[in-house]
């Protein structure tokens, strides 16, 4: 028999969100895991918790009959201990603060773009085909840094935050018509943050459009409830979501691990026709792109309406403001 190789994905970032990755990835028995921390140091002691993690999901996957391979490295924050990204066929990253109640996502930028920053090139480094998902706040500035900082292709760099956002808003709109989310059609778009762009012209409930099923008034409070979903949390659990985040990096990680081709909405960067087609150049905003085992095989080009495309350019802007800020800061 041949040996079967199974494909390996980094968690860079072993915390709420890389935790969860870490674990349903095992569950499914997608891929190897390899997960990156940092020690923490108490006054008498250094925890390898990355480590610990590690083994218990290992043995986790061992209770329920699941053959992977799960293990734990710690890594220092000016970037030493990453040689076992080598042969990573996808690289999460999920290092660094989640936001508290009362911030923005944006007021994570300055300490965030530095932990991108090592990661980026550790991962050009020792990964250098790699495929990379940033999940780390803000999302699509951070995407656009790791895009610049990995020197990678555009299609091997993208952000996870469309795929977590249409699944908060089927998940309200299941709730609201109380129908099977796998009947539900939708699209969030642009940039994750107050900007966002549900986009309500290709939303439909088993053909029905949500416009025809939802009285106006209401679907405006059900897209505002899904605009600030990631807030919701924040402010009942003192920190942010990390099971959807979890989950939704997942499905990327399934689409292009298995080559499935299947279109999904993720923070790419837009290049060429697709720059200009959605007028957006330089920037990484979510769009919907077919994953397969390429990573970004194609990005779709979706006409919007009138009302569609004002909200785009506020989105468009909103990371463009980001991605000047830390060109000015000289971090990229
Ligand atoms: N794109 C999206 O839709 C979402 C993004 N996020 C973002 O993901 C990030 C992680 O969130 P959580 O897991 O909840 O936070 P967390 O605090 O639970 O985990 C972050 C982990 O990163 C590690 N870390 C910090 N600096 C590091 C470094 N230099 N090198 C390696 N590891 C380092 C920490 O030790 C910690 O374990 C946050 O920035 C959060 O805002 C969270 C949810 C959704
Ligand atoms: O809300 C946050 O800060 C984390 C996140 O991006 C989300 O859950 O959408």
């Amino acid at each position: 028999m041949g040996e079967y190789k199974r494909p390996v994905v980094s968690v860079v970032g072993a915390g709420n969100v890389g935790e969860h990755v870490a674990n349903l990835i095992a569950i499914k028995e997608i891929a190897n895991v390899r997960m990156f921390d940092l020690a923490r140091q108490t006054e008498d002691k250094v925890y390898e918790i990355v480590k610990g993690k590690a083994l218990d999901i290992k043995q986790m996957a061992a209770a329920i009959g699941c053959d992977v391979e799960v293990e734990g490295y710690t890594v220092t924050a000016d970037g030493e201990g990453y040689e076992a990204l080598a042969g990573s066929d996808i690289v999460v990253v999920t290092a660094g603060f989640p936001r508290r109640p009362g911030m923005s996502r944006d007021d994570l930028l300055s300490k965030n773009v530095g932990i991108i920053r090592t990661i980026s090139e550790r991962i050009a480094q020792f990964a250098p085909e790699a495929i990379v998902i940033v999940v780390s706040n803000p999302v699509d500035v951070l995407t656009y840094a790791a895009f610049r900082l990995t020197g990678f292709p555009a299609n091997r760099v993208m952000g996870m935050a469309g795929v977590l956002d249409t699944a908060r808003f089927k998940a309200f709109l299941s709730m609201e018509l109380k129908v099977s989310v796998k009947n539900i059609n939708a699209y969030v778009l642009g940039s994750h943050g107050d900007d966002m762009v549900p986009l309500l012209s290709v939303s439909n409930v088993g053909g029905e459009p949500l416009t025809k099923l939802i009285p106006e008034e209401r679907l405006k409070e059900i897209v505002e409830r899904t605009k600030f979903g990631g807030g919701e949390i924040v402010s009942l659990m003192g920190t942010s979501a990390y099971h959807a985040p979890g989950a939704s990096v997942v499905e990327m990680v399934e689409a292009i691990i298995n080559d499935k081709k299947e279109i999904l909405p993720c923070s790419v960067y837009l290049d060429g026709d697709v720059a200009e087609f959605y007028d957006a150049e330089d920037v990484c905003i979510g769009i919907p792109v077919k994953l397969g085992a390429h990573g970004v095989e194609e990005i779709l080009k979706l006409d919007f309406t009138p009302e569609e495309k004002d909200l785009w350019k506020s989105s468009v802007n909103s990371v463009k403001s980001g991605i000047e800020r830390i060109k000015e800061l000289g971090l990229i």
